[in-house]
């Protein structure tokens, strides 16, 4: 049952400064602070629950998503829980839909990072509250219910709610298998901790070594920025690997279509599975020809931590501009936008490979794709959830990797609660950690 009215909601800036040891860097994020927009949402019942909620963010980017929080939180407060989650599109739709707000974004953007943050804490409350980690409350969840959490609106040319009510009754089917075989072995991971672009070749061949020791057989390496060092590192990690275990390579958007063509050309005998985010974000039709001038290398286009939203991950699969699909747990409006993508991937017979590196990316998106595996796409072909092995020890509940695979979370909730004293240790600016930085660098 759910319960409670909304008595407060808080928004913190918590950061770590990850930019130091180069860990997170890429092609065009040099200097990346892992951080987060970080939500606590209290409700005057009984049981004491709370909700938290985070969206990923670098550094000072957190300070604009911090406002935009500020700016949606009389939406929340006063409400009671019962009746967000009792019509949640109709919630989802005001969020989204402020008049003032939306002007900001619509759905994209710091405000869209904003949604994603406080609809978070309230999935995670919701869970709690049912007792139920919350891949467990989906997979129970009745599919009526759970497509009247959707907004179908901008997607109804390729998927009705009944449509995606259809995939979900379908998804009954063999369910149980599916969550034991979960329970049992976990959901395949891959790697991206070895290889971040500020790593020394020394610092890659350790973790590199490191990793497959752990078991690892899936690996991803950053490029994009220098060729030849491409080459270089590329041929290290791919030999260190070995021509049967999987690598796949992220530009994180650095080039023109032509140019990714080229260079991914010139990279093709390392064998990549794929290349992540070529080219701008917004560019449908750039990764579209970028597809198709790789299908005879066998390289497939991966991409989707900057889609926006559900509408352009809509037009990639119309345009066929992508070979596995990314979805991130912050970046879209929480569970409910995220739910209509997993449903589109599995109409156009797409895998779903979530991304997972940033703060806590790991810890939320776990719950989704056991979802997707147990109630909609049931199958593990072409599937794998990123991991990086960053800041784990800050959450209460962080994610268990065995076997590089990740298990299923027991705790009731979204995995979303950071410890306390890891926040106020790394609130920015006045967090000791921050105190001490910006000590250090005459701030
Ligand atoms: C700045 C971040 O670490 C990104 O480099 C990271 O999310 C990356 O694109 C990934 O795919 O994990
Ligand atoms: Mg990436």
């Amino acid at each position: 049952m759910v319960r409670g009215r909304i008595s407060r909601l808080s928004v913190r800036d918590v950061r770590f400064p990850t930019s130091l040891g180069g860990h997170g860097s890429d092609a065009m994020h040099t200097d990346p602070d892992y951080s987060a927009a970080y939500v606590v949402l209290e409700t005057d019942a009984e049981d004491g629950l709370k909700g938290y909620g985070i969206t990923f963010t670098l550094g000072k980017g957190t300070e604009v998503v911090v406002c935009a929080v500020n700016a949606l939180a009389p939406h929340l407060l006063n409400k009671d829980l019962g009746d967000i989650v009792g019509d949640f599109r109709g919630f989802y739709r005001q969020l989204t839909s402020d008049g003032q707000l939306r002007w900001i974004g619509p759905e994209k953007g710091a405000v869209h990072l904003a949604t994603a943050a406080v609809l978070n804490a309230v999935w995670d409350l919701w869970a709690k509250q049912e007792g139920k980690p919350l891949w467990k409350l989906l997979v129970d969840m009745d599919p009526k219910k759970l497509v009247s959490c959707l907004d179908f609106r901008y997607i109804t040319d390729v998927l009705t709610e009944e449509e995606a009510y259809e995939i979900l009754r379908k998804g009954q089917v063999g369910k149980k298998e599916r969550e034991e075989q979960m329970l049992a072995h976990g959901y395949p991971a891959y790697t991206t901790s070895c290889a971040w672009l500020g790593y020394s070749d020394a610092t890659l061949k350790q973790l590199c070594s490191e990793a497959l020791e752990d078991g690892w057989t899936r690996f991803k390496v950053k490029v994009g920025a220098d060729l030849q060092d491409d080459i270089r590192r590329c041929r290290l990690i791919r030999n260190m690997i070995g021509p049967e275990k999987t690598l796949m390579m992220d530009a994180n958007q650095r080039w023109d279509v032509p140019e990714a063509v080229e260079w991914m050309a010139k990279l093709a005998e390392f064998k990549p599975l794929w290349i992540e985010e070529p080219t701008s974000p917004d560019d449908i039709l750039g990764h579209a020809t970028i597809s198709k001038a790789l299908v005879p290398l066998g390289i497939g286009v991966a991409t989707g931590e900057q889609c926006h939203n559900r509408v352009i991950f809509k037009q990639l699969l119309q345009a066929k501009a992508l070979q596995f699909l990314q979805i991130d747990s912050c970046r879209l409006g929480s569970v409910n936008e995220n739910l209509s993508v997993l449903l589109m991937a599995k109409k156009f017979d797409i895998p779903v490979c979530p991304h997972a590196g940033g703060l806590g990316l790991c810890e939320l998106v776990q719950h989704l794709i056991i979802f997707d595996f147990i109630s909609v796409s049931a199958s593990l072909k072409d599937r794998m959830c990123e991991y990086v092995d960053h800041l784990h020890e800050h959450f209460k509940y962080p994610v268990i990797i065995k076997k590089a695979s990740y298990m299923p979370p027991k705790d009731a909730g979204y995995s979303t609660e950071m410890k306390e004293e890891s926040v106020k240790k790394h609130q920015y600016p006045d967090g000791e950690v921050w105190e001490k930085l910006l000590a250090a660098q005459g701030n």
